[in-house]
């Protein structure tokens, strides 16, 4: 863990892959407040780079135009930084799921790539961003998110105290990310049409984008070599999330069920029982250590491991369960559901 005690933002450049996402957003506008000295931001969209450039103007943005999967160009943007967030990814289920090698070659290669360049360039520390898609993975997404959290650690297992921090972040859904249900479920409420939901019993962790902010935030500030960190959440049904959609925009349409889509889960875990095990609490955030053990034959094949028989593991279907009320107060607290309630005429609070 690289020292913090005088840590100066004014001296220090961060690079955010993948930086003009949701994500990527946020933590510049986090960033900048805090007043670091320059913040790059990498990726492969002129357009969405020119827009972020004009709306901002700020001298602190650099813009660098690039791909995970091609290490120079991820060169070109690493010399002379202190700090990588690596956001770049594709993630949305089906498109991995019938390309699954475009998943390879950008969350697995593509990192791989982002990681032994910013090594190279003596980078303090990078935080690689995954998904609770990558515990027990039942698709591409989460395959190729589960190889690259394992690149992480097998790059950080050969590092020392005085090299590059690497460590990983997972969490679970951003409420109102592009393409996700939320704002499916807006668009459907306002132009009338019913709700589709796939199976009102299947659950999902909530997490607002500033809580991803935060966590990625935290495990900058905390990380050993190899750490994994979630921020614990609370989960809600999809049935529960419709309900409060329902009832914040007093809407009468109706909540149709469609069934489980091609590649999904009931539940989504954020950590294994294995995982639990090894975990240290640390209040709103849970820290998973890097298993240590080498390839040492005899521990793998004849010594074994004493494991608590307690532990599960931390999923959606265990962790505590927002109510109702509870949900559509989560909901009443992200900026885009104001903005949609107010321009429906509708009260905010
Ligand atoms: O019409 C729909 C669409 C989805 N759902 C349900 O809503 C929940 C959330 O679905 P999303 O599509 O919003 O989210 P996913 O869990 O499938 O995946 C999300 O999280 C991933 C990261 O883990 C990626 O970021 C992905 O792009 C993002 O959509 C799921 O239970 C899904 O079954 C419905 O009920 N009705």
């Amino acid at each position: 863990m690289s020292d913090k005690s005088n840590f100066d933002p004014a001296e220090k450049t961060v690079l955010i892959t993948g930086g003009t996402g949701s994500f990527g957003k946020t933590m510049v506008s986090h960033l900048l407040a805090q007043g670091y000295k320059q913040i790059r931001i990498f990726s492969r969209d002129e357009w969405k780079q020119e827009d972020m450039r004009v709306r901002m103007a700020e001298p602190r943005l650099k813009f660098y135009i690039g791909d995970v999967r091609n290490r120079a160009s991820v060169d070109g943007a690493m010399e002379g930084v202190n700090m990588v967030f690596h956001a770049a990814a594709l993630k949305q289920v089906p498109s991995c799921e019938f390309f699954p090698m475009q998943a390879v070659e950008t969350n697995i290669i593509g990192s791989n790539n982002v990681l032994e360049s910013a090594v190279s360039n003596k980078v303090e520390s990078v935080v690689v961003l995954g998904t609770d898609k990558a515990v027990y993975p039942v698709n591409a997404m989460g395959m190729t998110k589960a190889v690259m959290e394992k690149v992480a650690q097998s790059i950080a297992r050969r590092l020392g105290e005085h090299d590059t921090t690497i460590s990983s972040v997972r969490y679970g859904n951003v409420m109102y990310s592009r393409g996700s249900v939320i704002p499916l479920f807006v668009r459907q409420i306002r132009e009338g049409n019913p709700i589709t939901i796939t199976e009102p019993t299947m659950s999902r962790f909530m997490l607002p984008l500033r809580d991803s902010v935060a966590l990625v935030e935290f495990a900058f500030n905390n990380a050993k070599q190899g750490d994994i960190f979630i921020k614990k959440a609370p989960a809600c049904t999809i049935g529960m999330l419709a309900q409060a959609m329902v009832e914040l925009f007093q809407s009468d349409t109706k909540i149709e069920t469609i069934g489980i889509r091609h590649g999904e889960k009931m539940f989504e875990a954020l950590a294994s029982v294995a995982e639990m095990q090894r975990s240290e609490d640390m209040g709103d955030f849970m820290r998973i250590s890097m298993d240590e053990r080498d390839l040492n034959y005899k521990r793998f094949f004849t010594e074994g491991e004493q494991l608590e028989p307690m532990a599960h593991d931390y999923d959606s279907h265990n962790t505590r369960q927002l109510t109702l009320e509870e949900m559509k107060a989560l909901l009443l607290s992200l900026p885009e559901i104001q903005s949609d309630l107010e321009e429906l005429g509708l009260p905010t609070s």
